[in-house]
């Protein structure tokens, strides 16, 4: 279907292209995303994450390839189609002097042409800034501004949200409570989101898949545990017997577990089953595709 499905992926990119000037920076890109999911892009600097997200969002047009977000080409997207849509970039440094509930307000205006905005009192608890509803937007904290950036986001309930490197100056606890908007979203109110992160304990906690972008295309495309096991294949299980330490990389990590309290029982202590984590996984990729265009270079 061409426009406005409620059907089918919320974002299908299909080869997609972008060349600035002489340089290629989308080689043939292709992914999609589920109503509902939340997926993470990842990818060194200037890989192209902001570029792609740029194009689904209908910012920056694209030299090739088929996108469609929420069935819309986005270089053909109209108003009632970007209502739909949350975008939640860089800090906003603009409206310094609103207060806190009059930019809500006055932005939720906005979509009622099209759908029902959240009231900004509503918005306000859901992203922890009601203690600071009536003061102005240059008086914030870092992170308080931050969490307005993202309720401008929200304001629509959009179906699809982006949310490019969001919780950068966060401090550990608003980072945990905008894990727990994030999930919220995604769970209650179906909400697609699209993030960009270089923090990869943020896109293991949230993201429910995993792309990697590296030398202009995706590398990788799949759940952090599915990654894990393209790269190392192994989990690595620690435990002691009887007071003695053992390490084992196994295949099958749970099977190996049961076998071993069948075997030995309550002999077994201070067990820990760790698979590859997503870190190591991006930088074995990132490592391997930068060998491969050395020995091409060669
Ligand atoms: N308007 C533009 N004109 C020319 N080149 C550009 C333009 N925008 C981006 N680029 C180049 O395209 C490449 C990808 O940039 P992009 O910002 O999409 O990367 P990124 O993956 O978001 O990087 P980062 O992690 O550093 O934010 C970079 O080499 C950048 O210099």
């Amino acid at each position: 279907m061409e426009t406005g499905g409620n059907d089918g992926p919320v974002i299908e990119v299909r080869d997609l292209r972008m060349r600035y000037g002489s340089a290629d920076v989308l080689r043939g890109v292709d992914f999609h995303v589920g109503r509902g999911e939340v997926v993470a892009l990842l990818g060194p600097n200037g890989a192209g994450k902001t570029t792609t997200i740029e194009i689904l969002e209908g910012f920056r047009l694209r030299s090739a390839g088929r996108v469609r977000v929420l069935g819309t080409d986005p270089g053909r997207g109209d108003e009632a189609w970007r209502a739909r849509l949350g975008v939640v970039l860089q800090s906003w440094r603009d409206h310094g002097r609103w207060k806190v509930r009059d930019l809500l307000d006055h932005l939720a205006r906005y979509y009622t042409p099209y759908r029902r905005p959240y009231d900004p009192d509503e918005l306000m608890a859901l992203v922890g800034l009601t203690g600071q509803a009536d003061t102005m937007l240059h008086r914030l904290s870092g992170g308080q501004r931050r969490r307005v950036d993202v309720a401008v986001g929200l304001v629509g309930r959009p179906e699809l949200l982006f949310l490019d490197e969001p919780t950068v100056g966060f401090d550990p606890q608003a980072r945990q409570e905008f894990h727990e908007l994030v999930r919220r979203l995604a769970e209650l109110e179906d909400t697609a989101i699209l993030l960009t992160t270089h923090d990869l304990d943020e896109a293991e906690k949230l993201a429910g898949r995993i792309l990697i972008l590296v030398g202009g295309v995706i590398v990788a495309d799949g759940t952090p545990a599915e990654l894990a096991r393209q790269v190392s294949g192994k989990t690595e299980v620690r435990y002691t017997r009887d007071g003695e330490r053992y390490v084992e990389n196994v295949e099958d990590g749970t099977a190996h577990v049961r076998d071993l309290f069948a075997r030995y029982g309550d002999a077994i202590g201070d067990l820990e089953v760790r698979r590859a984590r997503l870190e190591d996984v991006y930088l074995a990729m990132v490592r391997d595709f930068e060998s491969e265009q050395r020995g091409e270079a060669a």
